[in-house]
């Protein structure tokens, strides 16, 4: 790995570091140009003392074991998680395609596939998707969620900025909080962003379950894809946390959504996990198969 060069830009083996394109609670993400195949890549810039610091990529905490031998490294947690992600292969996932790791130094280099078209919206905007546009982006965003789940993986940050658009589809993006279903460790329950974050994730711990928090949060995400904002919003955490737990779903007076997709957001944004929809339900709803 060589450090910079005289000219000032970075070489990493045979990626030249570019501009940054995506930046988040994770680190930063920068283009990222191969000689070597005349290729773009997004290449996520992370940091190990701070992934130590979140134990591990996931940000789970070890069960503490009882019994003699060292205490767990968290670092080979990390290299254990990214094993994980290498073997994800579906065309609405993004694809990782190696990781750069040098001992000497703090920063981790995964190297993903370039996704050119970036995140599938920005809210808040006065530009809102069409039901079309987001109902193609919604199935891509659903099959990728789905095979994460068949996999045993929550995502547990869905959210727009981690949709992204290329060739001509959408894929998940940033894994960074999810969790195996049934993984080892307690999984810290106030991952995600505030306002895509399912209310029993922080209200009743006890109930919350990785797939029900996903389909939530893909329900704020298509809210925000039709309606170019979010359903609740607060000047503080914990204001936002309590209206999503108690304001009733609410659509903005002058737009006309379709009743199938006023019904299907209903469905997805029903407080309680138990009786929320499932990726099965959603699958077959009239407005997702219209
Ligand atoms: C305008 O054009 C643009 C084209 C591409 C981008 C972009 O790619 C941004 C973030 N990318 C990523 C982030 C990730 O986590 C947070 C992960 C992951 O950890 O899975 C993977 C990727 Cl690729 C942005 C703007």
């Amino acid at each position: 790995v060589s450090l910079a060069q005289a000219s000032g830009y970075v070489q990493l083996n045979q990626y030249r570091l570019l501009e940054p394109i995506g930046q988040g609670s994770y680190g930063i993400v920068k283009l990222a140009y191969s000689e070597e195949d005349d290729t773009h890549y997004a290449m996520k810039i992370l940091s190990k003392r701070k992934l130590m610091r979140r134990a591990g990529l996931f940000g789970r905490t070890p069960p503490r074991r009882p019994g003699p031998g060292p205490p767990p490294d968290p670092l080979q947690r990390v290299y254990r998680e990214i094993a994980v992600l290498k073997k994800l292969d579906h065309p609405n996932v993004v694809k990782l395609v190696e990781v750069l790791d040098d001992p000497a130094e703090d920063q981790l280099y995964l190297v993903f596939q370039l996704l050119e078209g970036g995140p599938v919206i920005d809210i808040p905007t006065e530009n809102p998707l069409s039901e079309d546009v987001a109902r193609k982006y919604f199935r891509d965003a659903l099959l990728g969620i789905e095979y994460l789940h068949f996999q045993r993986i929550a995502h547990r940050d869905i959210k727009p900025a981690n949709l992204l658009l290329g060739e001509g589809r959408v894929q998940v993006a940033d894994l960074g909080a999810c969790g195996e279903l049934a993984g080892a460790g307690r999984l810290s329950g106030a991952v995600g962003t505030p306002a895509f974050r399912a209310p029993e994730a922080v209200a009743s711990a006890d109930k919350y379950i990785g797939e029900a928090a996903d389909i939530w949060s893909l329900g704020v995400t298509l809210y925000a894809m039709i309606t170019g904002r979010v359903p609740w919003v607060a000047a503080t955490a914990t204001d936002l946390q309590k209206r999503v737990l108690t304001e009733p779903l609410a659509f903005p007076p002058r737009q006309q959504l379709s009743r199938p997709l006023k019904k299907l957001l209903t469905r997805m944004l029903d407080k309680d996990p138990i009786t929320r929809a499932t990726m099965q339900e959603i699958k077959e709803h009239e407005w997702v198969t219209s």
